[in-house]
């Protein structure tokens, strides 16, 4: 597509239809501002009335990683656009359908395929783009990953090829502790493929994602921004802070530029890229691209003139986009901190007393002690202000179980 999209009415012949495949917090918001711009919008998740569910037009659950159970309800609904919202997706089949002419995969259905896999995105950034990252090997097996850990030395980080937020991953710090990591990862990953990547620990500064919109410009042309850095902390591997604009020296930033486009470019298509990337100093690494909204940058609904959600919204319908910033600004996760269905929140009019606070709660029906089921947000002055702020905003929810 070279034009923009005439947008028509839901729910009616000229409707404009978009499927999300994965429907939690993050799709929960790209649903919200698709809806503002009256699409159509067909949510899909894994389990009955994930987020996204519960604010689209029609929802459906299936297992996303069934070829033939997508194919199906993808002939079914005939979308104009398939947006994959998390990785453990049947992608070949998105790839097969694509090729056959018969969806628009965003961004593309091969970003899709190379970043559900991390073999996929690792091997085009390191070695087909050439882009700096961790030395790495992959495994299949416990005396591969031996061999591999040995190869890029301690610590280092294991992680099944497929799993995200943290899932699955562990630090090594010596040869006797990779047979856990090896088990670990067998658990902890989301399609067991018995695979693994060995990374190298790099011992960065700080890390960031630096959000890369590529949108229609008004001559037809792919332009790519890019929105303010979004530091972050991770605990576990799993995001637990994140804050906008992270401060860095101008030549780290313009090599984190570079990197963003030259991946992005590759990936092609149009909508909003999450790039993981590692900074020391003004050396920079890439980590890995998520080609869709990414956690950490939750916090652009409270700093942005239009949040990372609505910027893929836009994107992807081949309208432009308005990457600036409103304000510096934090978010810090909410954790269920319980095993049970159906839990409540306490302290939500106690965390929106935080000056410039604001509160999402995504409504997940069922709680996991390390589940996200929210996010506090916060603007100030400046970004330290912000963090202190949205900390205490979220540790002042409360989530208890109701009999
Ligand atoms: N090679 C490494 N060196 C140092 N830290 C690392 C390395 N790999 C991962 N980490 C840490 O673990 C975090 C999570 O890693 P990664 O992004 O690969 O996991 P993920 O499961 O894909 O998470 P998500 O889906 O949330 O992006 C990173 O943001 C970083 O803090
Ligand atoms: N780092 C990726 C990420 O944050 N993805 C977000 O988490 C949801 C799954 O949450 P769940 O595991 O609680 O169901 C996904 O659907 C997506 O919104
Ligand atoms: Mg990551």
């Amino acid at each position: 597509m070279n034009t923009p999209r005439t947008l028509g009415t839901p729910l009616s012949p000229t409707a404009t239809k978009v499927m999300l495949l994965g429907s939690g917090e993050l799709g929960k918001e790209v649903i919200i501002a698709l809806q503002r711009l009256g699409v159509e919008v067909i949510a899909v998740d894994r389990y009955p009335n994930a987020p996204g569910h519960q604010v689209a037009h029609r929802a459906h659950v299936i297992n996303m990683t069934d070829g033939a159970a997508l194919a199906a309800l993808i002939e079914q609904e005939k979308p104009d656009l398939v947006v994959p919202e998390i990785e453990a997706i049947a992608t070949d089949k998105l790839a097969e359908l694509e090729a056959a002419g018969k969806i628009t995969c965003i961004p593309t259905a091969r970003a899709a395929q190379l970043t559900m896999n991390r073999e996929g995105i690792r091997r085009l950034a390191a070695e087909t783009l050439g882009l700096a990252t961790s030395p790495y090997r992959f495994a299949s097996s416990l005396e591969e990953l031996e061999a591999g850990a040995a190869a890029v030395g301690f610590p280092c980080v294991v992680k099944p090829v497929m799993s995200s937020s943290g899932k699955g991953q562990s630090k090594v710090d010596s040869a006797a502790d990779v047979k856990a990591a090896w088990d670990y990862a067998a658990a902890g990953s989301r399609v067991d493929s018995g695979r693994v990547i060995v990374e190298g620990f790099i011992d960065f500064d700080y890390e960031i994602t630096l959000l890369t919109v590529r949108s229609l410009g008004e001559d037809g042309k792919v332009v790519t921004q890019f929105c303010d850095p979004i530091g972050h902390v991770q605990v576990h591997g799993d995001y637990v802070e994140s804050w906008q604009p992270c401060r860095m020296d101008p030549v780290a930033l313009e090599r984190a530029r570079d990197i963003a486009a030259k991946v992005t470019g590759d990936l092609g298509g149009l909508g909003l890229f999450g790039v993981e990337l590692f900074v020391k100093n003004d050396m920079v690494w890439f980590s890995e691209v998520s080609p869709r909204p990414h956690d950490t940058g939750m916090v652009t609904m409270a700093t942005q003139v239009q949040s990372e959600f609505e910027l893929h919204a836009k994107a992807i319908l081949g309208l432009p986009v308005n990457v600036a910033l409103k304000a510096p600004g934090a978010s810090a996760v909410i954790y269920g901190q319980h095993e049970a269905a159906g839990i409540a929140f306490e302290g939500v009019a106690d965390a929106l007393r935080v000056p410039n606070s604001d509160i999402r709660l995504f409504g997940k029906p069922e709680s996991f002690a390390r589940r996200r089921m929210g996010v506090a947000l916060a603007t100030a002055g400046d970004v330290e202000t912000a963090r202190v702020n949205a900390k205490e905003a979220a540790s002042r929810v409360k989530p208890v179980i109701r009999k």
